[in-house]
């Protein structure tokens, strides 16, 4: 581990055990085999399409996985294991997720008091909760409001509020952007690299890759449960030049302004997972080892690759 490393995920799985017909219990694995590092200070994107596991990351980080869930793997915090005990003693404090979905707003309680609860220093948890809506171009009195009086940009901007509240070690940002109008996007933006650089440290996951290479240092690549590549975000520039994977390049390419080529093909999904690497059905590369063979995420060019002829 990195002296600097604050968050580490060693060799993740999620199989879910479902009820099929007949009551039968099936299991699906929908993370496996994901290791991922992130180090104080930096903002490391997660991007990757939608069903690639992203969300189930974040909540598998939190403890706040649903019961039929099982969560293999390690998870280092500070370099100590964190179990389920641990994770729901920092969570909310230490670590504090923005979630992906504005669901997540107590119906019943005020906005205000919502804010409040997070407050981590003492005193007139009013008035900072009142500072952080200003933050976001909202009023003071939305403080008085409940969630079902906000629109939807509105409720995404209370969440923001309420986890930057903790003023917290890590925040992972399950999609904390969709739905803000462009100034706060920007604001927002703005507010995560000011974060970062005073010290903590932030998960973003987004669907978003321009707003991802704007302010993160790192970008993972999640497809099928995993991670296929992690490079800096400056392998993006230049047309991807630094980049080392054939789908870190696709999603690349497919960047307005980059030619907006997308590729054919899905995302493999738990049962039915290719047993060579995820990516050679849609792989324009492949060869025979490929589809026999898992490759192993390995170290490249100050980067990470899980593909056998990456260079
Ligand atoms: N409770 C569950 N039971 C069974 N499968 C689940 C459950 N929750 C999630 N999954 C599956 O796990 C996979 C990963 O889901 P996840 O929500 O992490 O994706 P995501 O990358 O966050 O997608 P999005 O970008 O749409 O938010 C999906 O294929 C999803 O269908
Ligand atoms: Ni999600």
């Amino acid at each position: 581990m990195e002296k600097s490393t604050i968050l580490q995920v060693k060799d993740m799985k999620i199989t879910f055990s479902q009820y099929t017909k007949g009551l039968r219990r099936k299991k699906l694995t929908v993370i496996n085999g994901l290791d991922l590092e992130l180090q104080k200070g930096e903002i490391l994107a997660v991007v990757g399409s939608s069903g690639s596991g992203k969300s189930l990351l974040a909540h598998a980080l939190l403890g706040i996985l649903p019961d039929n869930a099982a969560l293999e793997g390690e998870i280092y915090y500070r370099d100590q294991i964190l179990g389920q005990w641990e994770k729901e003693r920092i969570r909310g404090r230490e670590l504090v997720l923005i979630p992906q979905s504005v669901t997540y707003l107590d119906p019943l309680q005020k906005v205000g008091e919502q804010i409040g609860l997070s407050v981590k220093h003492k005193g007139d948890r009013r008035k900072t909760a009142e500072q952080l809506l200003l933050r976001y171009g909202l009023e003071p009195e939305t403080a008085d409001c409940y969630p079902f009086q906000l629109s939807g940009g509105m409720a995404r901007k209370v969440l923001l509020a309420t986890a930057l509240a903790a003023e917290p070690e890590v925040i992972i940002a399950d999609e904390p952007t969709p739905g803000l109008d462009e100034e706060a996007l920007g604001e927002v933006l703005k507010d995560f690299r000011r974060l970062a650089d005073q010290g903590c440290s932030l998960l973003m996951i987004t669907h978003d890759i321009e707003a991802a290479l704007k302010i993160a240092d790192r970008v993972a690549v999640f497809y099928g449960g995993t991670v296929l590549e992690t490079a800096k975000t400056a392998d993006f520039a230049q047309g991807g030049r630094g980049l080392r994977h054939p789908y870190t390049r696709a999603l690349n390419q497919a960047r307005p302004g980059e030619g907006f080529e997308a590729i054919s093909g899905t995302q493999p999904y738990g049962d039915q997972l290719p047993t060579g690497c995820l990516f050679a059905p849609r792989c324009l590369k492949k060869t025979a080892v490929c589809e026999k063979e898992k490759p192993l995420l390995r170290e490249l060019r100050g980067g990470k690759v899980r593909c056998n002829h990456a260079t």
